[in-house]
């Protein structure tokens, strides 16, 4: 493992507790996590249906606050930024790959993938032509790059998702659920090019997911229960993270 990389972070929450609505009827999502998603890793978060998975990316992501604790994007901590400030950490610094696509219908491929750059205004430059042009290869699109979304089979508007969110070459790429709408052959690929993003492109990638096939792709898998981080796996494979699962399943949450 390459050591000056894993120890950075390029996204992490501390003491992060996120409670929903009020008196009776509060809902402890998050209940004290910490985490660090390291830069230059594929970290998978795993845990049983309203373990906090989601609510956990969205407060690292900025889509959403936290009741109390703090949430970092490298150095930055999100909390102390005014709207503004964060809607631009948002568009500058992270890509967002949801299980819905989420691509503008009238727009071309092209047009999907550079749209981050072009709202950034940083699309000229060579540098960042270059890798868009890299990003089409390694998602394998050149010759669709003129079509429209309704074009495309789900798992090609997918990977057009996955180009347009590494675009802008943000520290951090957040996925929902990415292969969620996918057959397994798509989902394969897509997991794959986010894989590869990591390895060949020193990118970094945080995905929600509830598919241990999916979880195995990652370096490292992080597990909620009830809110809390509750384990940690190095090197997964879908029949350890399987296994893991079952845990939570016969055993309930582990204190
Ligand atoms: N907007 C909301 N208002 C109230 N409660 C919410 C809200 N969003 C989530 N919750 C609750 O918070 C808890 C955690 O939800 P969350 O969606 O983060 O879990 P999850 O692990 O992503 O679940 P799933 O795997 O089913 O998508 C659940 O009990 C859920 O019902």
């Amino acid at each position: 493992m390459n050591t000056a990389t894993a120890t950075k972070s390029a996204a992490r929450v501390a003491d992060a507790v996120k409670v929903y609505g009020r008196g009776d009827t509060a809902v402890r999502a998050l209940d004290g996590v910490d985490v660090t998603f390291p830069a230059g890793r594929f970290t998978a978060i795993m845990g049983p249906s309203g373990s906090g998975k989601s609510t956990l990316m969205h407060c690292a992501a900025g889509l959403d606050t936290l009741t109390s604790g703090s949430a970092f994007i490298g150095d930055t901590e999100l909390g102390k930024l005014d709207d503004r400030r964060l809607t631009l950490l948002r568009r500058d610094r992270i890509g967002f790959v949801f299980q819905a696509f989420n691509l503008v219908p009238t727009l071309t491929v092209a047009e999907n993938i550079t749209l981050p750059l072009d709202l950034a205004g940083g699309r000229n430059g060579r540098s960042a032509g270059e890798w868009t042009d890299a990003l089409i290869d390694v998602v394998g699109l050149r010759d669709r790059l003129h079509h429209r979304p309704a074009e495309l089979s789900g798992g090609q508007q997918q990977r057009v998702a996955v180009a347009r969110a590494f675009a802008g070459r943000p520290d951090v790429v957040f996925a929902d659920e990415p292969t969620g709408n996918l057959d397994s052959r798509s989902g394969e690929e897509v997991l794959n090019l986010l894989g590869r993003a990591v390895r060949r492109m020193d990118r970094t990638v945080v995905m929600v997911t509830h598919d241990p096939v999916a979880a195995a792709h990652a370096d490292e898998v992080v597990f909620l229960a009830d809110g809390r981080l509750v384990d940690r796996m190095e090197s997964p494979t879908a029949d350890k993270v399987l296994d893991r699962m079952k845990a939570f399943d016969s055993k309930g949450a582990p204190a």
